[in-house]
């Protein structure tokens, strides 16, 4: 078994469109001029370093922005070009949201449980349908084709549609996903909610909760998980409140380690005895508390954002952001979970500021999948990490992407025809086949 980062390639309309309320890095920085060559080579500088470390590393392809399918199914008609020439003038909002490069946020593109976990001894793998932002919901199918696309042996694999239904089922993914393990113990599932469709919960006042626990439930049912080994927290609200639209602002963890913000969820001292309980003593935690790492430093510096891999020595590292390096408070917690009981032993600082300036950091920008050799091997595209593809990314990166982006310059069709270009190159590079819709 061995777990593998998937990446998602940041594409070629990556821009600050300010989409995503109760994301205040979205927020803040709606308008702002974008670097998109910038921020695919900088996703590609976190691959490599995480390859080199020694740890499993993988690649997702990006989605066609501005999406043509979505705009003509909302009664733009002509040919592509003028179907943008029309959202540009008529309905610009959709145009920006149909145009984001979001799906570079895997994290958020599905949820998975390997196949050690699960009953039928598949990996079990279901995208997130993301019904609560719009420009993300769009992602859903694209994200499924490609997901069976490169999951395609039902020996191994069971890629399951995404949940059905609107609002009721909401899904974020791997966001608000942990899967922790200790040797002898069975593998225990956090999966994690900000609101209930059905039950009566106290919510966020401020800012939107995107998860339900009924979806929650929903994933754990589908991936045949048994009920000792899922653990359903709540997000807490004020986090939510405070800028935490998703478990993994506040929380992040591996194997017999969790590392979280005070407010990262409902009466955390319950849920750490679960997690005792079920994991036995070689579970270690860090809890920051409000006084140690005040929550808006840890929103703003996304210190619980950072990927904690477990390397070939037996150790952890922490790949964290360079703006916690930047906040005293969020480096002083990193330094002393380095510093603790605990098997991280060494925290990296990474440049993915491109990608945080819209609310993702290292953590949101890869899904993590476990396989066996013999999954591995049943995955037939070039989506596996190693300095030959890195080349061919840059390259094919440096190609096509432009330097600089400015969210009105969606309305540019020459900008989709580029994407299209761009992708259909792509995916005969990472030999994906026909995944898009203007491949149909
Ligand atoms: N896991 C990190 C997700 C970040 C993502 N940001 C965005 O969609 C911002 C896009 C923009 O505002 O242009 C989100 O909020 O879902």
């Amino acid at each position: 078994m061995r777990e593998y980062n998937f990446d998602g390639l940041i594409g070629p309309t990556h821009n600050y469109a300010g989409l995503s309320p109760g994301n205040l890095a979205s927020q803040h920085h709606g308008g702002q001029p974008s670097h998109p060559r910038e921020a695919a080579l900088q996703g590609l500088e976190k691959m490599r370093f995480v390859s080199e470390l020694g740890v499993g590393q993988a690649v997702l392809p990006p989605q066609p922005r501005p999406s043509l399918r979505t705009l003509r199914a909302l009664g733009f008609t002509g040919s592509d070009e003028e179907v943008i020439t029309r959202a540009a003038r008529d309905a610009e909002h959709l145009l920006r949201l149909t145009s984001s490069a979001s799906a570079m946020w895997t994290a958020n593109a599905a949820t998975v449980a390997p196949s050690a976990d699960t009953a039928d001894g598949r990996v079990h793998l279901t995208p997130a349908n993301l019904t609560q932002m719009f420009h993300r919901a769009i992602e859903a199918d694209t994200t499924h084709a490609v997901l069976r696309a490169i999951f395609a042996d039902p020996k191994h694999f069971q890629v399951h549609a995404p949940l059905p239904g609107a609002a009721h089922f909401a899904d974020e993914g791997a966001a608000n996903h942990t899967r922790l393990f200790t040797p002898g113990h069975k593998a225990v599932h956090v999966l994690a909610w900000g609101r209930s469709a059905w039950q009566d919960v106290k919510g966020p006042q401020r800012f939107p909760a995107r998860q339900t626990l009924e979806s929650s439930q929903a994933l754990a049912r589908l991936h045949q998980l048994a009920p000792e080994q899922v653990v359903l927290p709540q997000q807490h609200p004020d986090g939510i409140d405070a800028g935490a639209f998703h478990t993994d602002v506040l929380a992040v963890g591996n194997e017999r380690f969790l590392m979280l913000h005070a407010l990262a969820f409902v009466e955390h001292p319950k849920l750490l005895q679960t997690l005792r309980e079920k994991l036995g003593d070689a579970f270690r935690s860090e809890v920051a508390t409000d006084a140690e790492l005040p929550v808006k430093d840890a929103v703003r510096a996304y210190p619980f954002n950072s990927q904690v891999l477990s390397l070939p020595d037996g150790t952890m590292a922490i790949i964290a952001p360079i703006e916690s390096r930047e906040t005293p408070t969020a480096r002083a917690f990193l330094e002393r979970v380095v510093a603790g009981d605990n098997p991280v032993k060494a925290v990296h600082y990474l440049d993915v500021r491109q990608s945080m300036n819209n609310g993702g950091g290292p953590a949101c920008l890869r899904q993590r999948i476990t396989l066996t050799d013999a999954e591995r091997a049943a995955v037939t595209a070039d989506v596996f990490y190693s300095p030959a593809l890195h080349e061919g990314l840059a390259a094919w990166v440096r190609k096509h992407y432009r330097d600089v982006l400015k969210p009105e310059d969606v309305r540019d069709p020459q900008l989709a025809r580029e994407t299209m270009t761009a992708l259909d190159e792509l995916t005969r590079l990472l030999k994906l086949g026909s995944v898009y819709d203007f491949q149909q």
